[in-house]
């Protein structure tokens, strides 16, 4: 096993009252998940996989849709009264903070996200979901609808084991600033509509 479900609380949001799950992965990375209602139930999970991102989830960047994601999947398990958000800590999909900035300078000069990565050393898109499956397996998941748009990310989970019975699109309003990124990851990573 290379992550534990270590503590839980409850998280009171202005979308609904959550259980907030704190894991420790092996290599030290802390990560969290958040739940809703009974998810150890054979009835397939409402799940978001989402990716950290400091400045789209925190900061309130144009740059991205991350953070209206994050809130969407919030509200969506909200109506529903039902699911689950695992929040990995892969930040930059996985080169981390400081690279990502990095890459965002690129972008500035011209590069698309994709170019940025490449020319900073990184393949496009450097994330795992191993530990996505042991997170699910710990919080009494059996098997999940998916809310994604990246067809990578749907096959990476079922690749490590996670049982996902659908996918859910999960769009949100584009920005002048998100256009041009989001294009890129349409046209060079696959994503869906
Ligand atoms: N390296 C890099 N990472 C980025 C950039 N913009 C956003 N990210 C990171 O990308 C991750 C989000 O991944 P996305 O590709 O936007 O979306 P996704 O999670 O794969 O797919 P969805 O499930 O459809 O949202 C977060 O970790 C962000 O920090 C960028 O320009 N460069
Ligand atoms: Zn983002």
């Amino acid at each position: 096993m290379s992550i534990k479900l270590v503590t839980s609380t409850l998280l009171p949001t202005p979308f609904a009252e959550f259980r907030l799950h704190g894991f420790e992965a092996e290599n030290g990375k802390e990560h969290v998940a958040l739940t809703l209602g009974d998810i150890t139930t054979a009835e397939p999970v409402l799940a978001r996989v989402h990716s950290e991102c400091l400045t789209g989830d925190a900061l309130f960047s144009l740059r991205c849709d991350c953070g209206p994601q994050l809130e969407a999947a919030m509200k969506k398990i909200a109506e529903q009264g039902r699911g689950v958000i695992l929040y990995l800590r892969q930040e930059g999909r996985g080169i981390g903070l400081i690279n990502k900035i990095r890459a965002y300078a690129e972008q500035d000069k011209g590069l698309d996200t994709v170019e940025a990565n490449e020319i900073l050393g990184f393949l496009p898109d450097q994330r795992e979901y191993g530990i996505a499956a042991e997170m699910f397996q710990q919080l009494g998941v059996a098997q999940i609808r998916l809310l994604t748009n990246n067809p990578r990310k749907l096959k990476a989970l079922q690749d490590v084991g996670v049982n996902v019975l659908e996918r859910v699109q999960h769009r949100v309003k584009t920005t002048a600033h998100s256009h041009r990124y989001l294009a890129t990851k349409a046209a060079k990573m696959g994503h869906m509509d």
